[in-house]
């Protein structure tokens, strides 16, 4: 239990409501609630488990206190209502023949699941692995693709945009960024989650309350790591997780496998919080693979599923019950009621004439396919005449409940929670520190200084008598600098899909705000690199020794160098395939390369078009425009003067229309960036 002075300080207790209730107070309005000591001792016993590593109880408590209810109490409870959701998935069959475009079968993956989940409830869908439950749980939290069957409501209305801003959904898999800490994680998420009206310091004081509520307080500064390299544990990761849904204070909170791969005692502490949440007026449904006896206790409802079709679906404190009224007994006593589910989902049913050692032997043969296919099936027709009347008559019931209709979830929300302009810098901000390492990364800065140290040492003091070489130099930049930029540009999308896919789907930011930060905060890698590099390789490599021609050269490489990213970033964000993109970017940097007017000057009429869609043609024919004047002339041997627009390769150039090649370039910069814009726009899933 909470040490009383705390709890006073959270709640208060009003006399007309009974003992058991209490007024939460939260940002927008204060609601009553019924709560559980369960809740308080629940939460405590994590915060106080990681505070006192540290010695920071003492310190945080004034905080703590002030906005500690700001977590538990829902805004607008959610009645979750799913009756016959279906659900199918499209396999092309394949044979092991030469033929091809064989027909496509459908296979059925939720079949007829039913249930009612209301405010303060905990429910928990169990079920052998790859029965259903993740397909069911996405299709609640309103994210499954494709046509689901049946009908899934919320307070009595569809799925809406108000409803995504009010869901939190932790997936299976922990989607979070490696380079930042367990405090900046949450930190970031609650700048972009919570609504304006809070200041930035009270968003701050919030994750530092999840990160004490979820027992992260040890960890905190910690890198949350990745598959290159190790952070923090996996029982860590999916409280980061956990708590960057928490933040927004969901009213329906869904969570896949939140205690896979984890201790049984962490397993307890997130499905005590997670009850503890539950009742703080919220809905809450987690799948789980299979949770201990103590764990299962603490549900209050489950649907478990067989092959898709449910056997049960109603309070978990009951199951064994109704099991028994069919005539199934687990055989023998203090069997986890989990285990006994499981095992009639996979269709084996306990014998109760044989020892308990026999029945596990019994169990453990594979060679009873049929025996458990009629079981399952059994169990399934049992449900459907016992259990699904009853539970359609509930919905049914519940369904024209005025009440219920009145706490409509649309309307009078507003569609961000946040400006345009504070996501942009939040999200600016954050892609900084996330990818200083990859941008700021020694490798990359050795990679470019060697090529141009090299480059101007190739190229030492050319002069206009070697004509052909100075106007080498200048295609080298060229090519360079479009290679380079459109390299590291393509892995932007397709690295960042899982993130963009997550926060998009629960409402955290517009697209246009993300797409803004993240092309302004590879900006300045991406300016200075071409910078160093060209200042070290013009001067060294001899070229027009005039400021003016520096700085121009400087500048239309470093358009050049934005027209290439842009190319790169469409690249991906069409694909979204790091090896189809880099693929294609090769023979499109090959034709460019090819067609860039260097290498031939006589390409045939038909293919000579290719030219002008290539950006590096138009950054060179800038290039060699700026570097010589139309009366410049080189030393073309026999102490003779040529002209350097009569040089076969200039000459072939056709140098009389820069403000065109200005264009052409300016076009592509627009062109391709909006490209990627849709893109993304295209790709994200509805
Ligand atoms: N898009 C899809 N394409 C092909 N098969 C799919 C698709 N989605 C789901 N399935 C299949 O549907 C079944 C149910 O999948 P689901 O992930 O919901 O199971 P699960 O019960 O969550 O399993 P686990 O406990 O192993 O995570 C699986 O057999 C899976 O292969």
């Amino acid at each position: 239990m909470m040490p009383p002075e705390q709890e006073n300080t959270n709640t208060s207790t009003t006399g007309n409501t009974g003992p058991s209730s209490i007024i939460l107070t939260n940002w927008t309005e204060t609601v009553t609630v019924h709560a559980e000591p369960s809740l308080s001792s629940s939460i405590s016993n994590m915060s106080s488990c990681s505070a006192q590593d540290q010695g920071l109880q003492g310190q945080q408590e004034p905080s703590l206190s002030r906005s500690f209810t700001i977590l538990r109490a829902s805004l607008r409870p959610v009645t979750l209502m799913f009756a016959d959701v279906a659900y199918s998935v499209c396999l092309s069959t394949k044979g092991t023949g030469f033929t091809s475009g064989e027909p496509k079968s459908a296979r059925a993956v939720l079949n007829g699941v039913s249930g009612v989940v209301r405010p303060g409830e905990l429910l928990a869908m169990l079920g052998p692995s790859g029965s259903g439950k993740t397909t069911l749980l996405t299709a609640l939290a309103g994210r499954l693709p494709g046509k689901i069957s049946g009908s899934i409501t919320y307070n009595g209305q569809a799925f809406s945009s108000s409803m995504k801003r009010r869901t939190g959904f932790v997936t299976q898999d922990d989607v979070l960024y490696a380079h930042l800490t367990v405090l900046e994680t949450l930190t970031y998420a609650a700048l972009l989650r919570l609504p304006k009206k809070l200041t930035r310091e009270e968003k701050i004081e919030q994750a530092e309350l999840v990160i004490m509520e979820l027992g992260l307080t040890r960890c905190r500064n910690s890198l949350v790591g990745g598959p290159l390299f190790r952070g923090i544990s996996g029982g860590e990761r999916k409280r980061v997780s956990i708590g960057q849904e928490m933040l927004v204070n969901p009213s329906l909170l869904l969570l896949d496998e939140p205690t896979s791969g984890l201790d049984s005692t962490t397993a307890q502490r997130i499905v005590a919080t997670l009850r503890g949440l539950a009742r703080g007026g919220r809905t809450v449904i987690t799948t789980i693979h299979q949770p201990s006896s103590r764990l299962y206790r603490m549900f209050d409802k489950v649907v478990v599923l067989s092959d898709g079709c449910p056997i049960y679906s109603g309070q978990a404190g009951r199951v064994m019950e109704y099991f028994e009224s069919l005539g199934y007994n687990p055989g023998f006593n203090f069997m986890n009621p989990a285990d006994f589910l499981l095992d009639l989902a996979n269709g084996l049913i306990p014998d109760t004439t044989r020892s308990q050692d026999d029945q596990l032997e019994f169990q453990g043969r594979l060679d009873h396919h049929d025996d458990q296919n009629s079981a399952k099936q059994s169990l399934i027709s049992s449900y459907k005449s016992n259990l699904y009347p009853l539970l359609i008559s509930e919905i049914h019931r519940n369904a024209q409940d005025p009440v219920l209709l009145s706490s409509s979830l649309r309307g009078s929300e507003v569609q961000w929670t946040t400006s345009w302009w504070q996501q942009f810098k939040v999200l600016l901000r954050r892609g900084l520190q996330e990818r200083k390492h990859e941008s700021y990364s020694g490798l990359r800065i050795f990679q470019v200084m060697s090529v141009s140290i090299l480059s101007g040492l190739l190229w030492w003091h050319s002069d206009t008598s070697h004509i052909q070489d100075q106007v080498g130099l200048l295609f080298f930049f060229s090519i360079f600098w479009g290679f380079f930029p459109l390299f590291n540009a393509i892995f932007a999308f397709p690295q960042e899909r899982p993130m963009l896919i997550k926060e998009r789907s629960s409402g955290m930011y517009r697209l246009s705000s993300y797409y803004f930060a993240r092309m302004a905060g590879d900006l300045p890698m991406e300016l200075i690199l071409p910078t160093i590099f060209v200042t070290v390789t013009y001067w060294m490599g001899g070229l027009k020794p005039s400021l003016i021609t520096f700085v121009l050269t400087l500048l239309i490489i470093l358009f050049n160098v934005l027209v290439s990213q842009g190319l790169g970033l469409a690249l991906g964000a069409i694909l979204m395939d790091v090896k189809q993109a880099t693929t294609l970017a090769s023979v499109t940097m090959l034709v460019f390369l090819l067609a860039g007017g260097y290498y031939i000057q006589h390409i045939p009429p038909f293919i000579a078009w290719l030219k002008y869609i290539s950006f590096s043609h138009y950054c060179y024919k800038l290039l060699v425009g700026v570097q010589y004047s139309a009366t410049e002339v080189f030393d073309c041997g026999l102490q003779m003067h040529c002209r350097v627009m009569d040089f076969p390769a200039v000459k072939y150039l056709e140098l009389d229309n820069k403000l065109w090649d200005a264009a052409a370039l300016t076009i592509m910069f627009v062109g391709y960036r909006v490209l990627a814009y849709v893109a993304l726009r295209m790709g994200e899933p509805h």
